[in-house]
């Protein structure tokens, strides 16, 4: 009592806080809202103001309710939840043992010893409480030493779990047992609500509660019933009961306040198991007893969860005293009464943990059992193992004995396969031979049989050869009649179409002379017709005339006497006009002539191509004579004397023309075109270009702008020009190549190719011709052009097919003219041979052989014979006295040789070429020689010969007058 007394002051030290007051407004609105609660209650507030009449009891509940007050917060006193499981099974301290004995020993002590701090001792009134300190210590912060198991004791939760949790349980319980103040306020509010009788709970406006923004009621730990429920309620499955106050800012009725109380069991519902029949009937029936709901499955038996609501328990001690309680008013009986309901609950929970302790032991059975059949299972299951390995060993030594039992066959089958392939081979070679034999006797019987065969069919074969033979010889002789025959009938077709072509000549040549006499008769009609108009306007002058005369006769007379006179003599002029003119032609062709004789017989000209390469190194060579270009001057190579003096020769040449590289095919042609005339007077006219290969000797003749084309044209353009002074011509033109020796026809077909051609000259006439060479006329311009056309096609496929043989042969076009003068009966007959001579470097060539030996060989005398005849034509010029009459121009070339019967011989004979030029190279022919030069430095030795053999040329000159400087 001592210690009880010393700690009455302790809650009125206590400042009157917010809490305070607001606990103390809770517990007036509860009480005054527990409608099962005696009346003293109801007139809590009016003890209170009384004060001073407080009865011993009273004041013993004022210090257990000052003991409540002035316990701290729980939540400051409230334990991890590690340390309330650790707390289930960790033994009071010693210092509350005694306390615990005696509760126990003086059951029903309403006394209850509680320390503010953490004291040593705490006196239980229980037997459950004294089992958990923590437990029991958080029942007397919340002043329930009155109804510690039933409110928040850790025992009366587990053994009642949900008693108070549900307002039914609570509801239902009244008259027993007050309900706890959190849950039911609403209840009670409505209860306070409808007696009339009371007054009403006044509005609180001023304090509001002032508890934090959420104020944490943590229940104590579950307890665990039995083992399992120890192990399946660890400290994470402790729930938190969580008691907010919402909308806190406002002034509202605590009523209203408390009705925003929101209880949330967090940390139970995460870790709840799958819903299952036994959860769902605790939850809905709070109040029934663990022992009886929870249903153990047989095997897994889920564990009995902890009933959470204790808080209702604990709110319901607060309801009873505060510190406005007097203890007059404080009711005794009534906690008698509560105690033993909380007996009775005790009781009941005694019995429900029996039940329960029953259950487990179910349980326990069930597991039993269970072991035991699995024992069983288990024990079978090990002898089915040891039989099925004996039957394994049993099957291993089976396999093993099959296995030796299938070598054994294994030999004896490749013992047998041996055995057969032994006596196969043998067979197969038996049968070889047999088929052999049969073989060999087949082919004999098939060799008799073939000769048999070819016997018979030749027999046959003779016998049928004989009867077309003699059919044969009656078809030949049939045919031969009838071949005479036909060529009776043949000739006589020809006869008549002989006869037919004479009768159409000759029905053309009349038909050309009606013709010509048609035209005759038309320039007679119209001659005629203009005499008739002369001879009316003559008629009618007379007819003036004689009217005339008839006036002066005598007069008129004389005059016409005179103007006749006047007309013979005119017209005797024109006659003698007309053969003035067609003397001063034959003069001018005389003359012509003549200046061609003047200018030489044989003349050279020398022409240098320009280069082709510009890398190509070139030969100095110098054009001293700018004024007529007939001299070249051209550097040797590069000499140097002993003394280290450069000796290089120059040497100089002069021609009757030299052309340097800047000048054109025209500029050549230009020179030549009178020697051209000169076959059209009636001269045999030669023009060859001679040098060595490269140097433009076919560009100069041959090209498409070159001589010979050129050379046509002329001849072919005036001739016609000729025409009008009586001159008509008749033109032939061939195209041959000699080479080696050989003439080849270059305008012919190819299979006359093959034919020979042989040279044939007339002496008499002057004439040359070639045996079976294509001759074709030149009447046209239009076979001028197919003529040049056919000869360049030819010679360029002839190049192709003879491997080149072009640069190895002579090309010879020959021209022929035969004139003639209608009016003054005379006559010409010139030939223009135009010559591409072969390359002249193969003379030296000496390291040929074969097909090039003989085309060297041939190239060698054919040139070397062309050098020996102009050489022999000039020896024979020089003997001839023709300077005097060269100089005074008279005499002709023919007609010296003719005149003096000169007989030195020239050696035309010794080569094709020089034989086929035999009429062109000499006598009144007029002979053009080209030297070609390659301006490179690399061709000067053939240069300088080409030019030295060229000089020689034109040394032999008949009667060639030079210009005296
Ligand atoms: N005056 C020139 N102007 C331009 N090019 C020229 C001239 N002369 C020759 N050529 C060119 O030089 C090359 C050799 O000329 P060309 O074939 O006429 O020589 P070639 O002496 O006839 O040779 P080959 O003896 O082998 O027939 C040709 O390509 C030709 O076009």
């Amino acid at each position: 009592m001592e210690n009880q007394a010393s700690m009455l002051p302790q809650p009125a030290a206590r400042p009157a806080g917010g809490v305070m007051r607001a606990l103390s407004e809770v517990s007036e609105s509860e009480s005054n809202a527990r409608g099962a609660m005696p009346p003293p209650l109801t007139s809590a507030t009016g003890l209170k103001r009384q004060g001073s009449n407080c009865s011993l009891r009273s004041l013993y509940t004022l210090h257990v309710l000052g003991l409540r007050l002035s316990v701290p917060e729980p939540a400051q006193k409230r334990k991890t939840p590690a340390d309330r499981s650790g707390d289930t099974v960790r033994p009071p301290p010693m210092s509350a043992r005694p306390a615990s004995a005696a509760s126990h020993s003086a059951p029903g002590t309403t006394s209850l010893y509680r320390s503010s701090s953490n004291s040593s001792s705490i006196s239980r009134s229980t037997s459950v409480t004294s089992r958990n300190t923590s437990a029991s210590s958080y029942t007397g912060s919340l002043g329930s030493g009155i109804r510690p198991p039933s409110s928040m004791n850790i025992g009366s939760n587990t053994v009642r779990p949900k008693s108070s949790y549900t307002k039914d349980r609570a509801l239902g319980r009244a008259d027993s047992r007050p309900n706890t103040s959190l849950t039911n306020l609403a209840a009670s509010h409505e209860m306070h609500a409808s007696k009339s009788k009371k007054p009403s709970l006044p509005t609180l406006r001023g304090p509001r509660i002032a508890v934090s923004p959420a104020l944490v009621v943590m229940p104590p730990p579950p307890r665990p019933t039995n083992m399992t429920d120890m192990r399946n309620t660890g400290p994470k499955r402790i729930p938190s009961v969580v008691i907010r106050m919402r909308d806190k800012n406002r002034d509202v009725s605590l009523s209203t306040q408390l009705n925003c109380i929101k209880i949330e069991d967090n940390s139970l519902e995460p870790d709840l198991p799958p819903q299952t029949p036994t959860r769902c009937r605790r939850h809905d029936s709070p109040s029934k007893i663990p022992k009886t709901s929870t249903p153990v499955p047989p095997v897994t038996p889920i564990p009995p969860k902890t009933p959470v609501l204790r808080h209702k328990s604990t709110m319901k001690r607060t309801q009873y005293l505060t510190f406005d309680t007097t203890i007059e008013n404080f009711d005794p009986d009534e906690q008698y009464k509560d105690f033993k309901r909380m007996f009775e609950d005790y009781k009941q929970m005694h019995q429900d943990s029996m039940d329960k302790i029953d259950s487990a032991r179910q349980e326990s059975d069930i597991y039993k059992e269970s072991l035991n059949k699995l024992e069983q299972e288990n024990s079978s299951q090990t002898e089915s193992i040891i039989q099925l390995k004996s039957e394994n060993q049993t099957l291993a030594f089976r396999v093993e004995t099959a296995e030796n039992t299938i070598q054994e066959l294994r030999k004896d089958h490749d013992a047998q396969v041996e055995g057969l392939r032994r006596e196969h081979r043998a067979n197969l070679e038996t049968l070889r031979q047999e088929q052999r034999r049969e073989i060999e006797s087949l082919k004999m019987d098939h060799r008799e049989e073939l000769r048999e065969l070819k016997q018979r069919y030749h027999d046959e074969l003779e016998q049928e050869r004989a009867q077309k033979v003699e059919a044969l010889t009656q078809v030949s002789s049939q045919g031969a009649l009838d071949k005479q025959r036909h060529q009776m009938d043949l000739d006589r077709k020809d006869q008549e179409v002989a006869t037919a072509r004479l009768e159409v000549e000759r029905v053309q040549s009349a038909l050309e002379r009606e013709k010509e006499l048609n035209d005759d008769l038309r320039v007679s009609l119209k001659t005629a017709g203009d005499n008739a108009t002369s001879m009316e306007a003559t008629r009618q002058g007379l007819q003036a005339k004689i009217a005339y005369l008839e006036s002066d006769s005598k007069s008129q007379s004389e005059a016409y006497a005179a103007m006749e006179k006047c007309m013979n003599e005119a017209l005797q002029m024109a006659q003698a006009c007309e053969e003035k003119l067609r003397k001063e032609e034959t003069m001018r062709r005389k003359l012509h002539n003549q200046v061609q004789e003047l200018k030489g017989n044989i003349r050279v000209f020398c022409r240098v191509r320009p280069t082709l390469s510009a890398e190509e190194e070139i030969a100095r060579m110098k054009y001293p004579d700018l004024e007529e270009s007939t001299e070249i001057e051209v550097r040797g190579m590069d000499e140097v004397s002993s003394l280290g003096k450069d000796i290089t020769k120059t040497h100089p040449f002069s021609f009757d023309r030299v052309f340097d590289p800047r000048q054109t095919n025209d500029d050549v042609f230009r020179e030549i075109s009178q020697l051209i005339q000169s076959a059209l007077d009636g001269y045999n006219v030669c023009i060859f270009a001679y040098g060595q290969t490269g140097s433009g000797k076919t560009y100069t003749m041959s090209s498409e702008d070159g001589m010979i084309p050129r050379a046509l044209r002329q001849i072919y353009s005036t001739s016609k020009d000729l025409e009008d002074r009586g001159w008509k011509y008749k033109m032939e033109g061939s195209f041959v190549e000699v080479y080696n020796e050989e003439i080849r026809d270059l305008l012919g077909d190819e299979e006359k190719g093959t034919k020979k051609h042989e040279v044939h000259h007339d002496m008499l006439n002057h004439e040359t011709t070639i045996t079976n060479v294509t001759t074709l006329s030149l009447d046209n311009q239009d076979q001028v052009e197919s003529i040049l056309s056919q000869a360049m096609s030819r010679r360029s496929v002839a190049a192709t097919k003879a491997n080149e043989h072009s640069s190895r042969s002579h090309s010879v076009f020959i021209l022929k003219l035969v004139g003639e003068n209608s009016v003054t009966g005379e006559k010409s007959k010139g030939t223009l041979n135009l010559v591409d001579l072969a390359g002249s470097e193969r003379i030296r060539n000496a390291d040929t052989s074969g097909q090039r030996l003989k085309e060297t060989q041939s190239i060698n005398k054919s040139l070397s014979c062309l050098g020996d005849v102009i050489g022999a034509l000039g020896q024979q010029g020089q003997a001839l006295p023709v300077a005097s009459d060269v100089r005074s121009g008279l005499t002709s070339s023919r007609e010296v040789s003719s005149s003096t019967g000169s007989t030195a011989h020239i050696p035309y004979r010794n080569s094709k070429l020089t034989y086929l030029l035999q009429f062109s190279l000499g006598g009144n022919s007029k002979t053009l020689m080209f030297v070609m030069v390659a301006p490179e430095k690399k061709c000067l030795g053939e240069t300088i010969t080409s030019l030295k053999f060229a000089e020689k040329v034109s040394r032999t000159k008949v009667g060639v007058a030079k210009r005296v400087k």
